[in-house]
């Protein structure tokens, strides 16, 4: 369902992303700019108010626009919601834009910067600027602690799986140029969905390219969740790109993803639902790293529950790939040992009821800006069987997903 009316007219008459972008940025409108998995078209939304209301994850709903979910969000009643109230396509050399009313004193500033940087100088594109890590040794020390720690209470029977997460910062040498970051994205990765989310209330922009589909729901009613988990590099000790064939699962990575697999087959059972499609597990690419992968589909149609995603959605989060199982014994460990805020990281996001579709996904493989600091965020889920080292080293490599397109 369209809200507004499309216009199609010719790209070189019009704003381009990133000036867009900058006008939202400037004038401290919400936007969100998106490029789903194996699509070629990019959109881009703005909304204009006040402040970004809170609101329940509810896909029946919401009006079209862009959910972000912080991981701590109990029963998804407090999901950020960006509203379309403009909607920019970008798809070759087409260019479509969607505008609400724009009576409102935020819409007609962001219309003006939106003049003003068109008939502006060109401006120099940021080169991409210098990165230093801003590492201290005590985390490797702590977080390794916690990998101990946790592994210990598994074996105790305290819980069978929990994901510990740890930050990683570095500076740029100058502001980034985010637009230019996320076209690098969109290409080095055409399997992730990628975005990038500007919340001016909170001076921050998340950049994220993550593999992982929470709750999908298509204009045809097909369902789709998976079940990720189990992590490897992509490439040979030689540096070569690793065919999916050749990747090795042990057991513990096996049950690992399993674990997340028959989560979600429970929530199905809690609502008696049994017409599910399971597929996989099979190897998957995501970006530097490999995964295992099991997709689960329903037609929401055939079965007659057309807000199966909603309620998937509030049983799912956080799921065991971000937290853990049991969910609330894992919920605990992590307020215990983790010494950072979480915030957006392992939350969910992605755009809902645009172009009669909602496609959210959880949010990892991201970063969060601050001015010229961002933020890193990586997690390993833990079994009894897991070595402080290499969950230490998992992370390195999470990391690497965004650091290496940022230096390249
Ligand atoms: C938690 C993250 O990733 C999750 C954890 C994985 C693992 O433990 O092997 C694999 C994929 C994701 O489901 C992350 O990237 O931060």
């Amino acid at each position: 369902m369209e809200l507004y009316p499309t216009l199609s007219v010719p790209v070189d008459t019009q704003p381009s992303a990133p000036q867009l972008w900058r006008a939202a940025y400037e004038t401290g409108c919400p936007a969100a700019l998106w490029r789903l998995p194996n699509r070629p078209e990019k959109h881009l939304i703005i909304h204009f108010g006040d402040e970004l209301p809170q609101v329940p994850a509810d896909l029946e709903e919401l009006p079209a626009g862009f959910a972000v979910s912080p991981f701590d969000n109990p029963d998804n009643e407090r999901t950020l919601f960006l509203r379309a109230d403009a909607h920019y396509i970008f798809q070759r050399d087409e260019f479509n834009e969607n505008l609400s009313k724009t009576d409102n004193k935020q819409a007609e500033a962001f219309y003006q910067a939106v003049e003003r940087l068109l008939i502006a100088p060109a401006q120099q594109r940021v080169p991409v600027t210098q990165v230093t890590a801003l590492s201290k040794p005590e985390e490797q020390r702590r977080f390794e602690a916690a990998v101990a720690e946790a592994t210990s209470q598994i074996q105790q029977g305290e819980f069978r799986k929990v994901v510990i997460s740890r930050t990683k910062t570095v500076a740029f040498s100058a502001e980034p140029d985010v637009v230019q970051l996320f076209e690098k994205l969109c290409e080095a990765y055409p399997t992730a969905f990628v975005s990038v989310v500007w919340l001016p209330e909170r001076r921050q922009v998340w950049i994220s390219a993550t593999p992982e589909r929470l709750v999908s729901v298509d204009a045809d009613g097909i369902f789709r969740t998976v079940a990720l988990a189990g992590t490897q590099s992509a490439y040979d000790v030689d540096g070569r790109l690793k065919r999916t064939s050749e990747a090795a699962w042990t057991q513990k990575e096996i049950e690992e993803q399993a674990l997340v697999g028959r989560y979600i087959i429970g929530c199905f059972k809690k609502i008696r639902l049994r017409e599910y499609i399971e597929e996989g597990p099979k190897t998957a690419i995501a970006g530097n790293l490999m995964h295992l992968k099991s997709d689960f589909t329903v037609d929401t149609k055939a079965v007659n529950f057309p807000q199966l995603g909603t309620v998937m959605l509030r049983l799912l989060h956080p799921t065991s790939a971000v937290c853990g199982m049991p969910r609330e014994a894992a919920g605990e460990f992590i307020r215990q040992h983790e010494t950072h805020d979480r915030e957006l990281y392992s939350g969910f996001l992605g755009p809902v009821n645009i172009q009669a579709e909602s496609h959210l996904f959880v949010h990892i493989r991201c970063l969060k800006l601050e001015g010229q600091t961002a933020t890193l965020y990586a997690g390993a889920g833990l079994t009894e069987d897991s070595l402080p080292d290499r969950e230490w080293h998992e992370t390195e490599m999470k990391c690497q997903t965004l650091l290496r397109v940022i230096n390249a």
